[in-house]
């Protein structure tokens, strides 16, 4: 993917990062009805580059990591009940020295995606730095989603589910493990976003609320059940 180079001074990060978003902007022009902006965040190397290519691409981005230079993003339009949602996804570097870059980007974002990496502690340690952050930059009723990634790594996890699953419930928000390897749970993630955010947007006063945890929970039953989802 375009957004993985090397290491670039600051003004040279801005200027690439923006040469890539005319890119992206050129070539879209998908139909649909309604647009959400989701962004992936968690720290350095958790995956968020390749959860986004597995979403965007179906494909793994195996082999050498390449830390993400400032900012990017790409675009995919879901059907969700007949509505056809553009979700425009930024996928942000996770290194501590782009954070001022990717600070200006929260304000504009409906959802946000937080990922950690189930075989390394300190990503998960970090959750809370990042949720502070999030309440200090983002909008106050951004959707947010944590996100366990790596699950394939079965020998070398450090962190249980019930972990992930145990801070989620103290924030108040969904949770799952993904894959980007494998694709696990990657499509339902992003739908459930999608339909999370959509309701939101066209919600009658006489519907019940979507609720994405009994959406997500349900969704699981019938991919164990039938094999059908990812
Ligand atoms: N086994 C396995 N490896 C993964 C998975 N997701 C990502 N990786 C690997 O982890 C490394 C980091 O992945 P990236 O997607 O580049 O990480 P990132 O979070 O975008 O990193 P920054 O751009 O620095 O923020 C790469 O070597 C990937 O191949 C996964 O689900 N399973």
């Amino acid at each position: 993917m375009s957004t993985k180079k090397a290491p670039m001074s600051d003004n040279e990060v801005k200027n690439g990062t923006s040469r890539n978003m005319l890119e992206r902007c050129a070539s879209v022009n998908e139909y649909f009805d309604i647009s959400f902006k989701v962004m992936l965040l968690g720290d350095s190397a958790v995956g968020k580059t390749c959860v986004l290519v597995r979403f965007k691409d179906g494909a793994f981005l195996g082999g050498n990591f390449i830390a993400t230079v400032g900012i990017d993003f790409r675009n995919k339009v879901v059907t969700v009940d007949n509505m056809k949602v553009k979700l425009q996804i930024w996928d942000t570097a996770g290194q501590e020295r782009f954070r001022s870059v990717t600070h200006a980007y929260y304000r504009d974002a409906q959802a946000l995606l937080l990922l950690y990496d189930i075989t390394r502690k300190s990503s998960f340690d970090n959750i809370r730095a990042w949720l502070t952050e999030i309440h200090e930059y983002a909008q106050k009723d951004v959707v947010i989603m944590l996100l366990g990634n790596k699950s394939d790594m079965a020998a070398e996890r450090v962190i249980k589910p019930e972990e992930g699953q145990k801070l989620a419930k103290e924030y108040g928000v969904p949770f799952m493990e993904t894959s980007a390897k494998t694709g696990v749970n990657v499509e339902l993630a992003f739908l459930a976003i999608a339909r999370q955010l959509k309701h939101r947007a066209a919600e009658q006063p006489h519907e019940p609320k979507f609720q994405i945890h009994d959406y997500i929970e349900s969704q699981k039953q019938k991919s164990n059940c039938c094999g059908a989802l990812m």
